[in-house]
């Protein structure tokens, strides 16, 4: 599944004119590549991840994923392809406090009317592919800030999303956690072949992308390729 945003404006009220957060920007992501967006503090990246979200509509352009065209979606179909379709890692894991690891995934299955038990060992599954099975009874704060952005991660990945938004994900960590946690990143956007689109301050972690976009002012320039390219020969989904 793909994620492509076509010549996408946004606008914000700013007293009495517009302030333009995103203009006329362009980004196509294939299934199976890391794009980190990268650029000042201001620059429009947060604004950019929340268009891709579906979460904010743009003035004019398009986003469409996996072929979709959301422009003519009502709410309900966009918060319908949201929980299917885009799974989004937040700076802060946001973890409920009270939940296990393993809760903390199975409560996307209860989201979507499904009784919890029934996605238990989906959750294991995926708390192993991040490393965290053995961990899977713990709460959040007996767990590392890495382990916790690492079961963020998984979480997003519970409904099989073609597309993965990432928002600063090692803000919060040092910079051996911050690699481990993008490593892991791209080899999950390699295996599972999502569309993944990765915000992030810290140029030192760049390695781990496929294509590396810069916004400045809204605008996006330079896109260029951060290192080979994986396979991507599978058919689009
Ligand atoms: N809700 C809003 N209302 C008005 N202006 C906003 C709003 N959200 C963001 N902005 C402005 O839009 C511009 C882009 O903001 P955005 O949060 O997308 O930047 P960013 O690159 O993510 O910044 P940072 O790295 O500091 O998080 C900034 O000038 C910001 O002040």
């Amino acid at each position: 599944m793909s994620l492509h945003l076509t010549d996408i404006t946004l606008t914000y009220p700013d007293g009495d004119s517009r302030l333009t957060a995103l203009d006329r920007v362009t980004l196509h992501v294939p299934r199976g590549c890391l794009t980190a967006v990268i650029g000042p503090s201001g620059s429009g990246k947060s604004s950019l991840l929340a268009v891709a979200a579906t979460l904010v509509t743009p003035d004019s352009g398009t986003v469409s994923v996996a072929g979709t065209d959301t422009s003519g979606m009502s709410r309900g179909d966009l918060a319908d392809l949201r929980r299917h379709r885009i799974g989004i890692v937040f700076q802060q894991a946001n973890l409920l406090p009270s939940l296990t690891a393993v809760e903390q995934l199975q409560v996307m299955a209860h989201i979507d009317g499904r009784r919890p038990s029934t996605v238990r060992g989906r959750a294991m599954d995926l708390l192993d592919a991040v490393g965290l099975a053995h961990l899977a009874d713990r709460r959040p704060q007996q767990l590392s800030g890495g382990q916790r952005q690492r079961v963020g991660i998984a979480r997003a990945l519970m409904n099989d999303p073609g597309v993965l938004l990432v928002d600063e994900p090692t803000s919060a960590l040092d910079h051996e956690r911050g690699a481990a946690v993008l490593d892991l990143l791209a080899r999950l956007t390699h295996e599972r072949a999502t569309a993944t689109v990765l915000v992030t301050h810290d140029q030192a972690l760049l390695s781990v992308a496929d294509h590396v976009a810069e916004v400045h002012d809204g605008r996006l320039g330079r896109s260029a390729p951060a290192r080979s390219a994986p396979d991507r020969s599978a058919p689009a989904r």
